[in-house]
């Protein structure tokens, strides 16, 4: 078939762009070789047979039931695909970040039945196992002879842990566990591919043995038979219904009925139960929270990932798409040429950069923790929780907040589902509550920044993060000037000030007599705003930094366009928080004006390199999987095209018509 042409706006965009697009993917990548790499996994996949979607009715007009039967059809073939490519590559890297394996959205356009198993059964076995139990499992998950979910969440209780229902009691005389639901709040409810995909989940829960409650622990848990898939006595299982998105995720829910199973099913890496019963307890019981802190870690760089994608939908879009007249006589400019969409545009663009890169340095720092973890220092695991827990929760709702921007920016088109912005918004969403809700996880960090305070006033601080705090106190206001290092210094000072602020609050509450836990209650407010804070100082300063790093790695006309980005999100965040900032610095009106004429000038230098921006995401239109931003800019005939698809247009006479609106049309003639 002959090539489709190029819509003639982005053949004009693309010859405007100032930088190498291929040196910016690259970049992105984190090399030449990791971009090569990438395009082979896409190419393998995007030629493998019966993958293509190309001539399928679009999955929004199947039914849930055959929704979920085409997703486990791709799943398994996708599987298939990956498991060749693994004979002759390494294919480790599937546990960091790396956009190599994202393809599978180019094949499963929602979440994967499989997520749970590769994001969190594995990971669990692998990290949780003792070295036998890794050696008997591995393998078998690995092969997808097990196919597993991660099953932690009940009716009853997602956020407290402690509080979780499902009870595991050890019987010493026949060396198993039995697994019991006690009461409906205590059934599992929400795990991806738990309904009718899993035939293994881990499951956490409250360990007896002698009598006594040794708190939740994992346990490998079979619910259905490897030949049949029928659920196994004992278990009642099944699918938890439609949702805002996850369509295809197959979040199911799970009961025990007095099931036993193996002692030795216990994950034993940490804590052991021995044949007697004897409980042996784990160097730190927060290790077997550690498969949600290895998640809220890579969720960062996803995010990130989202947004490239959202990103080039809404960029695209607005390249191609003309509207209004402001000057009479003359054309209707593009839309992405109006200041206000630049506005709406590129900081999204912007912080698709700075969530990766603040993503890759949360990536090192976790991985650098946990090899000491392995070695017995645990030193650094609540600096590591507490970090985690603010930019998984900040993250997750500024892109949920740039996904919803960028679909507004595409108009009345960006609600359409064949845009997939309505997708990726379901996606997007979705990970403010899962892996920890964001209130939740906040609180989490204001418990660390409320220890640091009282550290910070004896002059001193272990962990690196929180250094800022002993600077307050030698000086609570900047002395403002419009730099990026005084900016970045503003922010450590905002979020200092909101500490300390948070603190006195929670002081003065418990000095008035109330709990502790009453005046935390009261003062919650003032401490999630310190953690936000605290994580826009994070944010601000390891994005800044890692630029301005990797903007001495390449050519001088892609450094400048990674400098303007940076400064770009800087200033979007000083303009946004500039009440804070007049708090905590000598910033005045006048500072501020200028920041914005100069977050103006950014915009329009960022304006000529918009389409080269995000053509080097280089998210294949496969993985785009959009009418708006296809790589050629035919926005019109793909929306036609996909409306001609509804099997709605199949007949041009509805038979609702001779049944309801003809009898309807006819009594309005009595
Ligand atoms: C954009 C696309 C996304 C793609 C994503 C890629 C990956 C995909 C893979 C999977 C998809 C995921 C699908 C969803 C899965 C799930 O949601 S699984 C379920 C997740 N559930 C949760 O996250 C529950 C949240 N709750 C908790 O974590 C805890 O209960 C708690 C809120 C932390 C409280 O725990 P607890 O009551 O036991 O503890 P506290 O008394 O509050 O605190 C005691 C001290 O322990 C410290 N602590 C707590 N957790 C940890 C930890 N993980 N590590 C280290 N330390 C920890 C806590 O700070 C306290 O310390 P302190 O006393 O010194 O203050
Ligand atoms: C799409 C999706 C996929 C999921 N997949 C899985 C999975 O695979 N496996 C799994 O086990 N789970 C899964 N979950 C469950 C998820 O982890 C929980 O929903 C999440 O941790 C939030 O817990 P919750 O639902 O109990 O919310 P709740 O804790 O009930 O939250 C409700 C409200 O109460 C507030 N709140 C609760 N506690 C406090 C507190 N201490 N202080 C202040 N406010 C508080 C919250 O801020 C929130 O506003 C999934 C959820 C979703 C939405």
């Amino acid at each position: 078939m002959a090539e489709k042409k190029v819509c003639e706006d982005l053949v004009k965009e693309r010859k405007k762009c100032t930088f190498n697009v291929e040196e910016l993917t690259r970049l992105i990548d984190g090399g030449e070789d990791k971009t090569m790499e990438r395009r082979e996994v896409e190419d393998m996949v995007i030629n493998a047979g019966g993958l293509s979607t190309k001539d399928e009715v679009p999955e929004e007009y199947l039914s849930h039931k055959e929704r979920y039967e085409n997703a486990i059809r791709k799943a398994s073939r996708l599987f298939e695909v990956f498991r060749e490519y693994a004979k002759t590559h390494d294919t480790t890297d599937a546990f960091s970040p790396t956009n190599k394996y994202r393809v599978s959205f180019g094949v499963v356009k929602d979440i994967s039945p499989f997520m749970l198993h590769m994001g969190m059964f594995v990971p669990t076995l692998m990290n949780q196992s003792d070295p036998d139990q890794v050696a008997e499992w591995l393998p078998k998950a690995l092969s997808m002879q097990y196919i597993g979910t991660y099953a932690q969440t009940e009716l009853g209780h997602g956020t407290f842990l402690r509080g979780l229902e499902t009870t595991a009691t050890y019987d010493p005389s026949t060396e198993e566990f039995v697994l019991n639901s006690p009461t409906l709040t205590s059934y599992k409810w929400w795990p991806g591919g738990l309904a009718h995909t899993a035939n293994h989940c881990v499951v956490v829960a409250q360990l007896y043995t002698k009598g006594v409650c040794h708190g939740v622990h994992p346990f490998l848990v079979q619910i259905r038979d490897l030949e049949t898939h029928m659920p196994l006595e004992g278990i009642k299982v099944g699918e938890i219904g439609p949702k805002l998105g996850f369509q295809t995720a197959n979040n199911g829910f799970l009961g025990f009925n007095h099931y036993r199973i193996p002692r030795r099913s216990m994950l034993m890496k940490n804590a052991q139960v021995l044949k007697d019963g004897t409980y042996i307890k784990s160097k730190n019981d927060k290790l077997t929270y550690g498969t949600m802190v290895f998640v809220r870690v890579l969720i960062v760089t996803d995010l990130a990932y989202e947004l490239s994608r959202a990103g080039t939908i809404a960029v695209r879009y607005s390249a191609v798409r003309h509207q209004s007249q402001p000057k009479p006589n003359e054309p209707e400019p593009q839309i992405l040429d109006y200041v206000t969409q630049q506005h709406k545009l590129f900081i999204g663009v912007a912080t698709s950069h700075a969530f990766r890169v603040t993503g890759n340095w949360l990536w090192n720092s976790y991985s650098k923790v946990i090899k000491d973890v392995s070695k017995g220092n645990m030193d650094q695991l609540p600096e590591l929780h507490a970090l985690a827990c603010c930019l998984k929760a900040v993250c997750s709702r500024d892109a949920a907040a740039r996904v919803e921007e960028f679909r507004l920016a595409c108009g009345g088109h960006g609600y359409m589902a064949s845009s997939n912005l309505p997708i990726i918004n379901g996606i997007v969403t979705a990970t403010i509550t899962y892996e920890g809700e964001f209130t939740v996880l906040m609180l989490q960090t204001a418990r660390f920044l409320v220890k640091a305070w009282k550290e910070a006033t004896t002059g001193k601080v272990k962990t690196p993060t929180v250094s800022y705090l002993v600077e307050f106190f030698k000086n609570d206001r900047v002395i403002w000037e419009n730099t990026p290092s005084t900016m970045i210094k503003g922010f450590q000072a905002i979020a200092a000030g909101k500490i300390r602020t948070a603190y006195e609050t929670l002081e003065k509450h418990v000095k008035s007599g109330m709990d502790y836990e009453d005046a935390w209650n009261s003062a919650s407010v003032q401490l999630v705003n310190a953690s936000e804070a605290h994580c826009r100082a994070i944010l601000t300063e390891i994005s800044w930094k890692e630029m301005v790093r990797l903007s001495t790695t390449v050519s001088p006309s892609l450094a400048q366009v990674l400098l303007q980005l940076a400064e770009l999100y800087l200033i979007y965040w000083t303009l946004e928080k500039r009440g804070d900032h007049l708090m905590y610095s000598t910033i005045t009106r006048d500072d501020i004006q200028k920041l914005q004429t100069r977050y103006e000038e950014l915009l329009a230098l960022i304006r000529p390199n918009a389409i080269g921006l995000v053509d080097a995401f280089d998210v294949r239109d496969e993985i785009l999987n959009s009418t708006l931003g296809a790589y050629d800019g035919r926005v019109y005939e793909r929306l036609m095209e996909e409306a001609l698809k509804s099997p709605l247009n199949a007949e041009p006479v509805n038979q609702s018509f001779h049944k309801y609106l003809k009898p309807l049309m006819l009594k309005a003639k009595l």
